[in-house]
């Protein structure tokens, strides 16, 4: 378990030493009031995953796990250069764009007969095959497909070698610890170590690992394999919606000369200090909301520990910003080319 930072204590030790980004502590206690109903809602819940989400898969089984943890490798950078030149993919008479699109190519393939999901497939995939199964619906193709090409078959190969061809056999082997399938997956899976240095500490993210293991929990339902009793100990995946819309909600803010550097559209490299700022005040600014609601839950007696984690607080407030995007139109997002997200 040695080598692999916590992202939790990364966050707050980035918050405290941010130069360009800060968590306003008044703006993060009220977006926590304007969720108090919202958290009680059962879509809020883990069977949200499920009903929010047509693409997600209906079962529960080891075929819907082989599904999130091919998702969930492949999960990062679906930003366009251009708003209006998107990678776009049709699926069921409906276009998807972003991580959706990600979602329709791989169930397109699926009823195609292409076996993507399963590993003894995607450890030998040629890029060939891949670039067919992730064919645009329009004239721009998804980005980084070489280097999803390589982390898909490095992948599949150490799950062949170490797990039996499924994560599934990964899950059991956590024996319901949360943090423990976070460090099986980082001790055996290169292309999930979401790291950084800032002010010469080794800090982490580990934005796909983390929503790997709540993926998994959700398409299990949080039940028999999918149960983990330290689920609340994962923090929010730190992506590049979750730091807009905290922006957006007065939670978080941005230096003038930041702000500029991202309406220009700037290009971050993995690591640059903005984007470790960026990345590590979201997350503690989101420990500090689920904070506030926990408080404010108790003050009514009511025990939500089971009920308000930070996933749920993420995959809330990612779908916000989905559902937002106009709203939020003069928030510029971050823009790094990277597989960590
Ligand atoms: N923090 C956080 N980041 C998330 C997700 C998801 C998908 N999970 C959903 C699926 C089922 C559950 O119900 C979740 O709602 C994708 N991403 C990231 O967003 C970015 C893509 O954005 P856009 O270009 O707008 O599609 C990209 O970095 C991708 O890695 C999440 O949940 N949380």
């Amino acid at each position: 378990m040695e080598g692999f930072p916590s992202p939790l204590e990364s966050a707050k030790f980035i918050a405290d030493h941010s130069k360009d980004v800060s968590v306003d502590e008044e703006g993060a206690r009220r977006v926590a009031e304007s969720l108090f109903d919202k958290a009680s809602a059962v879509e809020f819940g883990v069977a949200g995953w499920k009903s929010l989400h047509e693409l997600n898969p209906r079962a529960a089984d080891k075929e819907a796990v082989d599904w999130v943890f091919l998702v969930d490798t492949l999960n990062f950078s679906f930003w366009s250069e251009q708003e209006e030149q998107k990678y776009l993919v049709k699926y069921k008479d409906k276009t998807y764009s972003g991580y959706w699109s990600l979602c329709a190519a791989v169930n397109r393939a699926l009823d195609e007969g292409i076996p993507i999901t399963s590993a003894s497939y995607f450890a030998t995939m040629t890029l060939e095959q891949l670039r067919h199964v992730f064919r645009s619906d329009t004239e721009v193709p998804i980005p980084l497909i070489e280097e999803r090409h390589r982390v898909l078959n490095e992948s599949g190969i150490v799950l062949l070698e170490k797990f039996g061809g499924s994560f599934l056999t990964c899950v059991k082997m956590s024996e319901k610890s949360a943090q423990k399938l976070l460090h099986l997956v980082l001790e055996n899976f290169p292309s999930y170590r979401d790291e950084a240095v800032f002010e010469k500490k080794k800090v982490s993210f580990y934005k796909r690992a983390q929503i790997l293991v709540a993926d998994t929990w959700s398409v299990l339902e949080g039940k028999g394999d999918g149960f983990f009793d330290d689920i609340s100990s994962l923090t929010i995946f730190a992506d590049y919606r979750i730091p807009q819309v905290l922006v957006h909600l007065k939670a978080m803010k941005y230096s003038e000369e930041l702000m500029k550097k991202l309406r220009e559209g700037t290009i971050f490299q993995s690591g640059d200090k903005e984007e470790v700022e960026i990345r590590g005040c979201s997350i503690w600014c989101c420990a500090l909301i689920c904070k506030h609601l926990q408080e404010l839950y108790q003050k009514k007696g009511q025990d939500m520990r089971e009920k308000i984690n930070a996933v749920l607080l993420d995959y809330y407030l990612w779908d916000y910003a989905r559902d937002h995007r106009e709203d939020m139109k003069d928030i510029p997002f971050h823009r790094v080319r990277c597989i960590y997200y």
